[in-house]
């Protein structure tokens, strides 16, 4: 193992931009599909694996929303949430800020209950036994009207005591986030955290829409921002972290080769960039795969792995006690490997 391999795997690290939906491993999509009686296009794992190559977002949505149709009961959305944190631990990440798109269970008929609950029990339950700390994120389908947007909010207003933020995810391209204003000018007034995709395919304008009209808190992806340099100066300006995922631009061919992809360029450009996994099943890797990809095809150095995994915690919805105290495991990290 190279030195910088067993510098990423040592740091703790915190994943704030992953779907809950999109780390349903190819094994529990079968698992499921037998315990509830339903029935797959795919004939085996490998089938599923062979699918998975994408040309855009759009025919990676397609797949995720169809292979999500398998989970339908508490116990599910448990069993995904736990798998993922089991499988996060082994890459010590210490701090979760998960994603779930509500909207895409409700319209298969499964109550927004049994997913809150299933993916919380697993949570606390991460939280109390593995140490990962964790933070909800209920997320909006862009693709969907607004109205329909308001309706989940109305779903979720007697729960949002156990929400921390609201996202706004799915098709970016012809739904800007202008069509979100409202909803998210409500969701701001319920004091949730706001984040938004902008920039993973839309153009920077999309960016300066979720800054100026949904006044996020956060940017998910945020890629086209190295287009634009009064936008690069704005995010700045305003300390926003960005929450890239290198292995899904390649997958999903935003920056099909990773040696194009503008996250050292953002790093270095002085801008809160965070490395994440988004849907780790469907793009081939999870978090510490995403840090060694980019450092080796950006060739970024061990000091830029410690800033990537300090942004992490510093990008995160958690109290400043909560970030010194991370932020001081990531010192003991580093001091440890100036010794060696
Ligand atoms: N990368 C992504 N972009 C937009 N919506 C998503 N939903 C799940 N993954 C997504
Ligand atoms: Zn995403």
């Amino acid at each position: 193992m190279s030195q910088l391999e067993t510098l990423v795997r040592a740091l703790p690290k915190a994943e704030l931009h992953l779907h809950i939906e999109g780390s349903l491993e190819p094994d529990m999509m079968f698992e499921l599909a037998k315990r509830n009686g339903v029935s797959l296009t795919y004939a085996s794992v490998d089938e599923i694996r062979a699918a998975y190559d994408f040309s855009n977002l759009q025919d990676f949505l397609d797949l995720y929303y169809q292979g999500m149709a398998v989970l339908q009961t508490e116990q599910d959305f448990y069993d995904l949430t736990a798998a993922y944190l089991a499988r996060a631990a082994e890459d010590n990440v210490r701090h979760v800020e998960i994603f779930f798109d509500p909207q895409a269970h409700m319209e298969r008929g499964v109550d927004f209950e049994t997913v809150l609950d299933g993916v919380e029990r697993a949570l606390k339950e991460g939280e109390a036994s593995r140490g990962i700390s964790y933070r909800l994120i209920m997320c909006i389908l862009r693709h969907l009207p607004e109205d329909d947007a308001f309706a989940l909010m109305d779903v979720a207003d007697p729960h949002l005591h156990r929400l921390d933020g609201i996202g706004l995810d799915s098709s970016e391209l012809g739904h800007p986030p202008s069509k979100f204003e409202r909803v998210f000018a409500r969701a701001r007034s319920k004091g949730l955290k706001l984040v938004a995709h902008a920039g993973e395919e839309g153009p920077p304008s999309y960016v300066w829409e979720a800054l100026d009209l949904l006044q996020i808190d956060r940017i998910d992806h945020g890629n086209a921002a190295a287009k634009d340099a009064a936008l690069l100066a704005e995010i700045k300006a305003r300390g926003l972290t960005l929450t890239m995922c290198p292995l899904s631009n390649q997958r999903l061919c935003v920056t099909p080769d990773l040696n194009d992809n503008p996250l050292a360029g953002l790093l270095r450009a002085g801008v809160s960039v965070t490395v994440n996994s988004d849907d780790p099943s469907y793009f081939g890797g999870y978090i510490n795969d995403n840090y060694l990809a980019i450092a080796e095809a950006l060739d970024m150095s061990a000091d830029e792995m410690i800033g990537l995994a300090r942004n992490s915690f510093l990008g995160a919805f958690l109290s400043d006690a909560e970030k010194k105290k991370y932020l001081a495991e990531i010192d003991y990290v580093e001091r440890l490997g100036s010794h060696s």
